[in-house]
């Protein structure tokens, strides 16, 4: 019986103003207790895997291995390499801390976990993290999330410019890429491979002062639907604002001790937080109420991903900054009893194996 744990840190993407851009992994893990039984040379289990699940979802999230993303996303990468099933008989244990659908990437992290799950139950051992990288790329098409929780830590990510042949590939629309189960029918179809190279990143320094406060409503919002409030287009004035802000934050996140003015500054966005405020009540007023000069220990805030987790990244003071930030959303939210939790949280490093 082989048995491994796949482990991955949930990410709050942008950070003001890196829309798209940047992304910190978080010290919230998803594991996967995989086990492989190899001597069961037939499985009565779909594709012979069996999911079992714990935590945010349970009851929620599908365990049928061609529905469960997990599993999709780990049947993509074996379906590149002549693999159809998950070997006789693998059994996923999802033991899953991250809120889904708050901005902290759950989805994110179940790609990346998928993709690694792939790898190790296909025995793909070439796949370095790099190709890892172009198969989450496939799937979450925005680097930020996939980028923090593959590599770890506090990273820039970007797109290589593609040739016309690969902006078709990577534009295939996800139905390709993950088929949905059509009721259990394997049609044998190889889907399609990524390009090479379509993704990249750069590791930032982040000096260990800083913790993050997630402060995380109790509601969700679907990354797609926050994306879809957002313009087509931009005027050149928000653009230098956010261009002139994110010369500063990996600077400003990196220096020791910290200077809160200057990240307060780094930290504004012009780019997605105007935008999505409709959909986070309070968003609006949080950003514009707090500074370094009205609250103890207090840098800065910016919306997690898309929402509705609030980032507030400070020195100390995390109860004082939190209870501020959470008496807002309960102001400016229809429901004056919102529940809220908080996390001080510190950055991770990226997806490991543990045997
Ligand atoms: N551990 C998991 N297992 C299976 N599916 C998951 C898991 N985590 C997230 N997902 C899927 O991702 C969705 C949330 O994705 P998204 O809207 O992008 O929010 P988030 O900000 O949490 O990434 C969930 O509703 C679920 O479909
Ligand atoms: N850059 C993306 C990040 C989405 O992050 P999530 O954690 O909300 O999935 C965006 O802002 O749309």
């Amino acid at each position: 019986m082989e048995s491994f744990v796949i482990k991955t840190p949930c990410s709050s993407a942008n950070i003001g103003p890196g829309f798209d851009v940047i992304g910190l992994a978080l010290s919230v893990y998803l594991e996967l207790h995989v086990t492989v039984d190899r001597s069961k040379t037939t499985s009565d289990q779909p594709l012979n895997c069996r999911i079992t699940y714990e935590g945010e979802g349970e009851g929620e999230i599908d365990l049928d291995p061609q529905v469960n993303l997990i599993t999709r996303v780990a049947l993509y990468v074996l379906r590149c390499h002549e693999q159809r099933f998950f070997p006789s008989e693998t059994h996923v244990h999802i033991k899953n801390p991250i809120p889904l659908g708050r901005g902290l990437g759950s989805s994110g992290a179940a790609v990346v976990a998928g993709v690694m799950l792939g790898k190790e139950v296909g025995g793909l051992s070439h796949l370095t993290e790099d190709r890892l990288f172009d198969y989450c790329l496939m799937i979450e098409r925005h680097p930020d999330n996939v980028g923090a929780a593959l590599f770890g830590g506090f990273v820039g990510t970007y797109l290589k410019p593609l040739t016309p042949e690969d902006v078709a590939r990577v534009e295939i629309p996800l139905s390709e890429v993950l088929p949905a189960p059509a009721g259990g029918v394997d049609t044998g179809e190889r889907p399609p491979d990524p390009p090479h190279g379509i993704g990249h990143h750069i590791k930032f320094p982040w000096t260990k002062e800083i913790k993050a406060i997630a402060i995380i409503p109790d509601f969700t919002v679907a990354t797609h639907r926050a994306r879809e409030v957002l313009p087509p287009s931009y005027s050149r004035p928000d653009v230098v604002f956010n261009l002139q802000r994110i010369a500063l934050l990996p600077v400003a996140l990196g220096q020791s001790p910290p200077d809160p003015e200057l990240i307060h500054l780094a930290m504004q966005d012009k780019v997605h937080q105007p935008y999505r405020q409709t959909l986070i009540p309070g968003l609006n007023e949080i950003v514009e109420s707090m500074s370094p000069k009205t609250d103890d220990g207090f840098l800065g805030v910016c919306l997690s991903g898309a929402g509705p987790t609030i980032l507030a990244l400070a020195t100390h003071n995390f109860e004082g900054i939190a209870g501020k930030i959470v008496d807002k959303l309960r102001q400016f939210n229809e429901n004056k009893d919102l529940k809220c939790t908080w996390k001080v949280l510190e950055p991770a490093e990226g997806t490991k194996v543990i045997r």
